[in-house]
Parts: C-alpha cells; sequence; structure tokens
C-alpha cells in the first residue's frame, strides 16, 4: 500500500523541494478536514446560503468560506507560504514575509451543487511568487496543481508537473495510492457542456456538438468541474465552457488562476489537452486574479479538432 506520506518521500527522493512537500501535506489535510466538514454539513445547519458575496458578485455558501478559511489555515502553518490566492478573497492575502510559495485555491468548487448532495470539490496549485506581483504567471510556472472531488469517495488527485497520481482517502483518515500515473484516454464520444446556453456558444463549439450528436457522443453535465474532470479521468471526453459570444467582454465562467490553470496542468501531465481557442491553456498570460477564460480541456484527439478549427477561424479572419 502506497500512502500520501509514502509517495511525499518519493518526491523528496526524487529532489522536490522539502517546503513545497510540505505544502502538499498540509494542502492535503485541509482537504481531509473539508471532506470531514462536509459529510454532516446539513447536521450542523451549514446549508443554504449566507448573506454575503464574493469579489465575483456569487452568493457564498456557509461551506464555501469554512473552506476557504480551512485553506487560509494550511498557509498560515506553512512558513514558505508568501500568499494565498482564492475565489472567496478579493485579492492576494499575504502569509509571510519571507515566505516564497504562492497557494492558489478554489476552496470549494461545484458549490450550487452543495445542497443536492452531488460531488463537490477543491481546486488548488502552487506557483513561486516572493512578491504579490509574481502571482500573474502563465500555468507552466505552476509547481503542483490537484484537485480534491468530495463525492461517494473523498479522492485527491495530484501533479508535482509529470504525471497525475489519484489517492482515495481510507476509513483512518489516510490517502492511498489507488491510480498511478493516471492517463486520459486520447478519445472518448463523451462531452460534457452546459447546452442551455447554446445561443452563446462560438460557432466552433457549436459545429463540434452538432457533429458529436450526429455521431452518437454521449452528454454529461454535473456542474461542478471537479467532477466532470474526475470522469474525464476515468473514461475520456471534453469539457467546454465556452465564452458567452454576445458578452465577450465577460471571458467566460470559470476562473483562470484557480479553476483553468491547476485543471490544465493536471490534462496535460495526463496526456490530455487544455485550451482557450487556438492557445493552450497553460500558455496564457494572467491578467487579473480572477479573471475568466473560456475553457476547453480533455481527450486529446477530440481537443485536437477543436483547437484546429480555431486556428482555422483565425486564418479565415485574418484573410478577410
Ligand atoms: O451554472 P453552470 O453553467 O452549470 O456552471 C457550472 C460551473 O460553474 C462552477 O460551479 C464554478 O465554480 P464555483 O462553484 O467554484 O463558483 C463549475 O464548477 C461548473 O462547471
Ligand atoms: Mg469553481
Ligand atoms: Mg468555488
Amino acid at each position: 500500500m502506497t500512502t500520501f506520506e509514502t509517495f511525499l518521500e518519493g518526491q523528496k527522493q526524487a529532489g522536490l523541494d522539502d517546503d513545497l512537500i510540505a505544502v502538499l501535506r498540509e494542502v492535503a489535510e485541509a482537504t481531509r478536514k473539508i471532506s470531514d466538514t462536509l459529510k454532516t454539513s446539513s447536521l450542523e445547519g451549514l446549508t443554504g446560503a449566507t448573506e454575503e458575496t464574493n469579489v465575483q458578485g456569487e452568493t457564498q455558501k456557509p461551506l464555501d468560506i469554512l473552506s476557504n478559511d480551512i485553506l487560509l489555515d494550511a498557509c498560515r502553518a506553512l512558513p514558505s507560504v508568501s500568499f494565498a490566492v482564492s475565489e472567496e478573497l478579493d485579492a492576494e492575502v499575504a502569509i509571510h514575509a519571507d515566505g516564497r510559495y504562492a497557494v492558489i485555491f478554489d476552496p470549494l468548487d461545484g458549490s450550487s451543487n452543495l445542497d443536492v448532495n452531488v460531488t463537490v470539490g477543491t481546486i488548488f496549485s502552487v506557483i513561486e511568487a516572493k512578491t504579490a506581483a509574481d502571482i500573474l504567471k502563465s500555468g507552466r510556472h505552476q509547481l503542483v496543481a490537484g484537485y480534491a472531488a468530495y463525492g461517494p469517495q473523498t479522492t485527491l488527485v495530484l501533479t508535482t508537473g509529470k504525471g497525475v497520481q489519484i489517492f482515495t482517502l481510507n476509513g483512518e483518515g489516510t490517502y492511498v495510492l489507488t491510480t498511478a500515473d493516471a492517463k486520459i484516454a486520447p478519445e472518448a464520444k463523451e462531452f460534457a457542456i452546459n447546452a442551455a446556453r447554446r445561443a452563446s456558444w462560438d460557432d466552433v463549439v457549436a459545429a463540434y456538438i452538432e457533429e458529436a450528436i450526429d455521431t452518437g457522443h454521449n452528454m454529461r453535465w454535473v456542474g461542478s468541474m471537479v467532477a466532470d474532470t474526475h470522469r474525464i479521468f476515468n473514461r475520456g471526453g471534453v469539457f467546454l465552457y465556452p465564452a458567452d459570444r454576445n458578452k465577450p467582454a465577460s471571458g467566460g465562467r470559470l476562473r483562470l488562476l484557480y479553476e483553468a490553470n491547476p485543471i490544465g496542468l493536471l490534462v496535460e501531465a495526463a496526456g490530455g489537452e487544455a485550451i482557450i481557442g487556438e492557445t493552450k491553456i497553460l500558455d496564457l498570460e494572467p491578467t487579473g486574479l480572477h479573471q475568466r477564460v473560456p475553457v476547453i480541456f480533455g481527450s486529446k484527439a477530440e481537443v485536437d479538432k477543436l483547437s484546429a478549427a480555431y486556428s482555422a477561424r483565425k486564418l479565415e479572419a485574418a484573410a478577410e
């Protein structure tokens, strides 16, 4: 049996920085605490919405705030952490003046699913950032990224750049390796998109979905990106959240720093692709902590089709 701690020892031997290992240990422990909190949340009255809204104008749930606090406490306990960046915080929070790692997180992803007892998650990544200005770096600079999916099982999916490991929380509260070097199937006939927004899709996405339906693809939409991602890790497929063509300035629904980038690193490390139009997600230079972007990721062959269509559209536009 390979526990998370055994895995960390292996990472140390492979040369991963001790401070980064400590960050991973503490963040994993934070996800275990969040998992525990979620299990009995209704019994504790942790349901419904609060009176608060976050910087994006979204109503916060008690569990959004609690999960955020658990992760902030984890950051404060780590001398090497310089900043915390979160969906639930207006700006970056300075943690330790002499720290060097920024921990970036979506404390609870898919929180609209909380009250219906459907899988939600935590998404996180770590980059080197000694100053606040260092935080706005492309996703290629992420040193580690991962998510915890809180469903029938609690699963921790992690990459330190090369390869993706999947751990499952056992009855004793220990993460145990259940899939080593996870890979995303290069092809799969399944897509995830919020079809109710069809009128706002761009031409490339609309054409792709039309052809997918015509050629017998299946559709799934959980409404928690972590859960949709976890399905793609298990049996392939593609996830699409395009920008609203009528509101291009909004950029999309999902946030670059704590949703698209960590998932992008995991997906690429598992052999999949993750794009924003004709650009790879990980190559985009961020302009703001809460920047929204249109995302597509998953099985390589499917995402490559979409990426080629965006490139062709760009060439056509340039020729006009
Ligand atoms: O409301 P929609 O269009 O189904 O959007 C669902 C998407 O929004 C999100 O819930 C956004 O995340 P948060 O819950 O962290 O704000 C994604 O997890 C999910 O894929
Ligand atoms: Mg989210
Ligand atoms: Mg969230």
